[in-house]
């Protein structure tokens, strides 16, 4: 299956969800704003009584006045009529007003409360689920439910309103007349149902095709340099242009629905006012009706089939909007996150750091990436970790952080598991600097605070400690100098500094630092590598080391191969061993860089 397959089967959902279950949990949204409904309730059936009204006063306008040859008397009536049609006017203001801000404020409840759940998912669900799938949810599925609380549940109380006024008015008027108007019914219906099966499938299928076109621009735009890089810019220029086919040809299956329906729907109307206007051609002949009457009845009749040719539009909203509704609860049920203890204690760091016996696989039953890993890290140490690509260096840092827990054995902080601790206060004594530095849109004030108070002093010692100083003062804004998408407008060197700079600030207990291998030049290497000499002095340091020039001082160096410590000691030390570590710095020295 191609990739865009897996795409929509992903985000198919069973067009037959539980329908009862969803609309009650969707009408959940709309309960605190129940006086807001209650008024709308009112204006609909206020609505409803307007749109009849002028009928009945064409209806005596017409038999009063026409009877007797002369308009005498009839301003007041007529000024009635004008009335009418400026409160429908303002009933009609007020209803649209309403429901829009109904529906909008439900959406926003809605779409806060999604990325608060976003927020506290694991690391392992967002390896799982691509960013463009919950980018659709938080955006487009999010949409459709509004359209659903725009013109689903509550429109359909105002059609269904309407019809009721209307219905009751013909009635009361005259209902051999009434029950001739309602003969359309049956026509109606066949035809609503059979446009609602051809065009439902259709237009979900138009919403995936879109959803796809979505998802593949999310990815090519972020990958751009990538594509250009690779000359896929044809490739990818072809791809898009076949998504954009495909919801092409399923745009026109809806218009050709949409197309058929509506004429049919007129036939159907004008047959019935023509068999109205013949059944009252007798009525009149034989002086059982009278011209207004009928006028008034011709003038219900076109009113009568609006909201019938709605409820067959507003059902398609519904289906799409119900789709999304399952999408979008299935993603507030996911309880993928890492668990707190109920009464998880603050972390405190005094003494040691201890990985005991710990195993861990990314997949139940998978390969072991940690394999039986017991080691210390004494407060105010240095510890560094070697090995191989993949050997599940990154991994420790992941266990530690709580990203991911251990399957076996245990990770302790002071003598407490950290599965013991409250989640925050353990993140909050690690200062994480990886070599993928994340730089978010904003200055470059905004990317080292974040969201800590700010602090004018502790902020320029830190931009002393990190070596930014330099960078700051070449910058026209300083700090405020925006930093563009990504950090875009940074080196690889600087967004380094930037991120030693954060952590700084941060003033952490322990700093994890994954050292870069990205092509950083020699100066900004040069001044890295001071920042980290002189954090060292003041923390405990756990470092992920890939160039070993780096790590001769360390107190300790693991060196790891397939998940295990396969040796441990002082650079010299592992040296004499003459063992895996010795054999990775000639490696190295052969690589060309100094060991
Ligand atoms: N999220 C993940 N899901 C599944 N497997 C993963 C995941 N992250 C890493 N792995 C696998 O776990 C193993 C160890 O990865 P890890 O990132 O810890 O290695 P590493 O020693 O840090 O490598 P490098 O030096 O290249 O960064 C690798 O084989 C990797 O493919």
């Amino acid at each position: 299956m191609s990739e865009q397959g897996a795409f929509f089967q992903s985000d198919r959902v069973d067009q037959r969800p539980m329908r009862h279950a969803l609309l009650w949990r969707l009408a959940g949204y709309l309960r605190p704003q129940w006086a807001a409904l209650l008024a709308l309730l009112v204006l609909m059936a206020l609505g409803a009584f307007l749109e009849v009204l002028p009928s009945e006063l064409t209806l005596r306008l017409i038999n009063r006045f026409m009877g007797q040859g002369s308009l005498k008397g009839a301003a007041p009536m007529v000024a009635g009529f004008f009335g009418v049609l400026i409160a429908g006017f303002l009933v009609s203001f007020a209803r649209y007003f309403l429901l829009a801000k109904v529906g909008q404020k439900a959406m926003l409840d809605l779409r806060v409360q999604l990325f608060a759940h976003l927020m506290g998912r694991s690391t392992e669900f967002f390896h799982r689920n691509p960013v463009g799938r919950l980018m659709t949810r938080v955006t487009s599925d999010v949409q459709n439910l509004n359209e659903m609380f725009a013109s689903g549940f509550v429109a359909i109380v105002g059609d269904a309103l309407s019809l009721l006024a209307i219905v009751a008015w013909m009635f009361w008027t005259h209902p051999g007349m009434a029950l001739v108007a309602l003969g359309i019914l049956p026509f109606l219906l066949v035809a609503t149902e059979v446009f609602r099966r051809r065009a439902g499938e259709a237009f979900r299928e138009t919403q995936r095709r879109y959803a796809a076109i979505n998802a593949f621009l999310q990815e090519q735009i972020s990958g751009m340099g990538l594509v250009q890089v690779n000359a896929q810019e044809a490739h990818s220029s072809q791809q898009f242009r076949n998504l954009n086919e495909d919801y092409f040809q399923a745009f026109l299956r809806t218009i050709f629905a949409y197309a058929v329906f509506f004429p049919v729907v007129e036939f159907i109307t004008s047959g019935t006012l023509a068999a109205l206007i013949f059944y009252a051609g007798f009525k009149l002949q034989a002086g059982a009706i009278t011209w207004g009457l009928l006028l008034a009845f011709i003038q219900q009749s076109s009113r009568f089939f609006r909201p019938i040719r709605e409820l067959a539009e507003r059902y398609n909203v519904m289906q799409t909007a119900l789709a999304s509704s399952e999408r979008i609860f299935r993603l507030l049920d996911n309880r993928e996150e890492i668990p707190e203890a109920p009464g998880a204690k603050p972390a405190v760091f005094a003494g040691e750091i201890r990985f005991d016996e710990v195993t861990f696989a990314y997949e139940e039953g998978g390969r072991k990436v940690v394999r039986a890993l017991s080691g210390l890290i004494p407060k105010g140490k240095r510890i560094a970790v070697v090995g191989h690509t993949g050997a599940g260096k990154s991994t420790l840092i992941n266990l530690l952080m709580r990203f991911y827990d251990v399957h076996e054995g245990r990770i302790t902080v002071d003598g407490v598991d950290v599965r013991e601790l409250k989640i925050r206060s353990l993140r909050d004594l690690f200062g994480l600097v990886l070599q993928d530095v994340f730089v978010f849109s904003g200055t470059l004030r905004d990317n080292i605070v974040l969201d800590r108070p700010m602090d004018e002093a502790r902020l320029t010692s830190v931009l002393e400690q990190s070596q930014l100083k330099d960078l700051v003062g070449r910058l026209p804004q300083g700090l405020d100098t925006q930093v563009g998408e990504r950090g875009q407008k940074l080196s690889a060197g600087e967004r380094q500094l930037l991120a030693f700079a954060r952590m700084l600030y941060l003033e952490p207990a322990v700093l994890l630092l994954d050292e870069a291998t990205a092509n950083i030049d020699s100066e900004t290497e040069a001044k890295i590598q001071t920042v980290i000499e002189r954090v060292s002095h003041r923390l405990t340091t756990f470092t992920i080391a890939h160039r070993l020039s780096t790590i001769r001082d360390a107190d300790e160096i693991w060196v790891m191969d397939q998940g295990a410590l396969v040796e441990r000691g002082t650079h010299d030390g592992l040296i004499s061993q003459d063992g895996v570590y010795a054999k990775l710095v000639r490696l190295q020295f052969a690589d060309g860089e100094a060991a």
